[in-house]
């Protein structure tokens, strides 16, 4: 049964419609991404499943709870980071870690947590002297203090360089790998694609996709492409009646063939007796398949 179900939900700002329908459902022990551009409608969508806004339509359960109706129980079970701006600057570590578990019945050991997250030597340092990644880890730390069942991380490596970012989709391993269902909203395309289970693309309020990275991308174009050149001009019906080649063309020097299956194996055999160079196999990315999906890069 899924953990996370959201059914049609539709939230309104002033008359504007910024999520428009979107339904997704997270199996327990999940890393599901949402994947979309600013302005999809991807922190309003989690925020609903929070509880911290109240929808303007359709129905969502957390563990069975109702976030506007349960919001005492779903506390218990669904761990969300703090925005920067909500913890006082000179709170030391060690002294937000203990505040924010006493507002657990059950919670987890934040000296562990805190080792977990490497932040054991940060515990007497004040959170205004934490460098942007220690800040995230904090953040993600608060997120687990209650054990939840479910966290729910946003944009948690915005602003990170790229080997903070590389620890921090380890430690978001690490956090699955003890059994938490995790809601990641994301822009990042390496993230999804490293991290994710599944995904919903949102686009303009609506879900455009749901699927596994691997899924998408097969989605939008499961052809092959190979790129090579070759020593001597070369008879295109050499390759043309292979069963796995759809198209042979050229672009330059280049002969770009086009097919399925296991393409790379029957054009290396195919070619065997002549001299090929260069060769290069394309494939479709989780950025083309947004592109492919939405009509537009992730990045406009
Ligand atoms: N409190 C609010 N009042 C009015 N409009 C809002 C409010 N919060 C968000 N919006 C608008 O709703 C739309 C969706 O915003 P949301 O933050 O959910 O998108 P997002 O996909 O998370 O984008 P980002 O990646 O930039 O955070 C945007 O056009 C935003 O300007």
């Amino acid at each position: 049964m899924a953990i996370i179900e959201v059914d049609n939900l539709v939230k309104r700002y002033g008359g504007h419609t910024v999520v428009d329908g979107v339904s997704f459902a997270v199996e327990p022990g999940e890393i599901f991404g949402i994947l979309g551009p600013n302005g999809a409608g991807k922190t309003t969508t989690v925020e609903c499943v929070e509880g911290l806004r109240g929808p303007d339509g359709g129905a969502i359960r957390v563990c069975g709870l109702d976030p506007q109706r349960d919001d005492g129980e779903l506390r218990q079970v669904l761990g969300g980071q703090l925005q920067e701006s909500e913890l006082p600057d000179k709170l030391k570590v060690g002294e937000a870690l203990q505040l924010y578990s006493s507002f657990y019945r059950d919670p987890a050991d934040w000296r562990e947590l805190a080792e977990i997250l490497a932040l054991e030597h940060k515990l007497g340092t004040q959170f205004r002297r934490l460098s942007g990644g220690q800040k995230q880890r904090l953040s993600i730390a608060l997120a687990l203090l209650g054990n939840p069942k479910v966290a729910m991380l946003d944009e948690l490596t915005t602003g990170l360089d790229p080997q903070a970012r590389r620890d921090v989709w380890g430690l978001v391993e690490r956090i699955r790998a003890r059994g938490v269902t995790i809601l990641l909203v994301t822009h990042f395309m390496e993230e999804a694609e490293r991290l994710c289970d599944r995904l919903a693309v949102i686009d303009a309020g609506q879900v455009v996709a749901v699927d596994s990275p691997a899924g998408l991308v097969a989605r939008v174009d499961d052809r092959q492409r190979l790129r090579f050149r070759t020593a001597a001009p070369l008879d295109d019906a050499v390759l043309t009646g292979l069963p796995e080649v759809a198209a042979v063309e050229r672009s330059g020097s280049q002969i770009v063939v086009t097919g399925g299956g296991n393409l790379l194996l029957a054009v290396a055999s195919a070619l065997a007796g002549h001299q090929i160079a260069g060769l290069r196999m394309d494939q479709t990315t989780l950025d083309d398949a947004f592109v492919a999906l939405t009509g537009r890069s992730i990045e406009s």
